[in-house]
């Protein structure tokens, strides 16, 4: 498939970013956590504290692979925790050019300050669980960007300047 796949840690942009993509682009926009949301009619939160991690874990797989295969040319924001899932590698590789979204640690800390999201609660320290899955998680993103672009660093208009420039290349 010739999708546009945006991949990235939780609060990298990936919603926003694959948004504007789209409207720049004419293209569809799918955001796989939205998605989901919509599919089951209650937040990400509510979905696992009610089925559990495994059940949202398997709804992305679903996502993922349906979305592989759809012909219709898309930009598809992806779930920060989906790459890591090993059954979901073969699809997204499938899928078309993947753009990793990569933030600092002190960027995504402060942007994930009010986030309400399952993945950070427990009883560690948010700013050091942050740190902790973004150390467990970058090489994966890494493995399978095709494009990388830093976020955090520049405005929101610049980055989806260079994301375009770097989609034209
Ligand atoms: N390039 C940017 N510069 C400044 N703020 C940004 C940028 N990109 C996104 N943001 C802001 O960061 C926050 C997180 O963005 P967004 O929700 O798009 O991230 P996400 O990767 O989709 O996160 P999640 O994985 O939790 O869904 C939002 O408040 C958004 O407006
Ligand atoms: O990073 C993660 O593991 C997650 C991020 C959220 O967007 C949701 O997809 C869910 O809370 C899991
Ligand atoms: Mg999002």
């Amino acid at each position: 498939m010739n999708h546009i796949v945006i991949i990235g840690f939780m609060g990298s942009g990936k919603t926003r970013v694959g948004k504007r993509l789209a409207k720049d682009l004419g293209l569809p926009f799918i955001d796989v956590d939205r998605l989901i949301v919509k599919k089951m009619n209650m937040s990400v939160k509510e979905v696992f504290e009610r089925f559990g991690e495994a059940f949202y874990r398997a709804l992305e797989t679903m996502a993922v692979k349906e979305l592989s295969t759809d012909s219709e040319r898309k930009v598809i924001s992806v779930s920060a925790g989906l790459p890591l899932q090993e059954q979901n590698q073969k699809y997204l590789q499938s899928m078309g050019t993947i753009i990793y979204l990569k933030g600092s640690a002190a960027t995504l800390i402060k942007r994930l300050e009010g986030s309400n999201n399952p993945t950070l609660e427990g009883t560690e320290n948010k700013e050091e669980k942050i740190k902790k899955l973004l150390k467990q998680r970058d090489p994966v993103y890494e493995k399978f960007a095709d494009i990388k672009v830093v976020t955090g660093v520049k405005p929101f208009d610049e980055l989806i300047a260079e994301i375009e420039e770097k989609l034209k290349a």
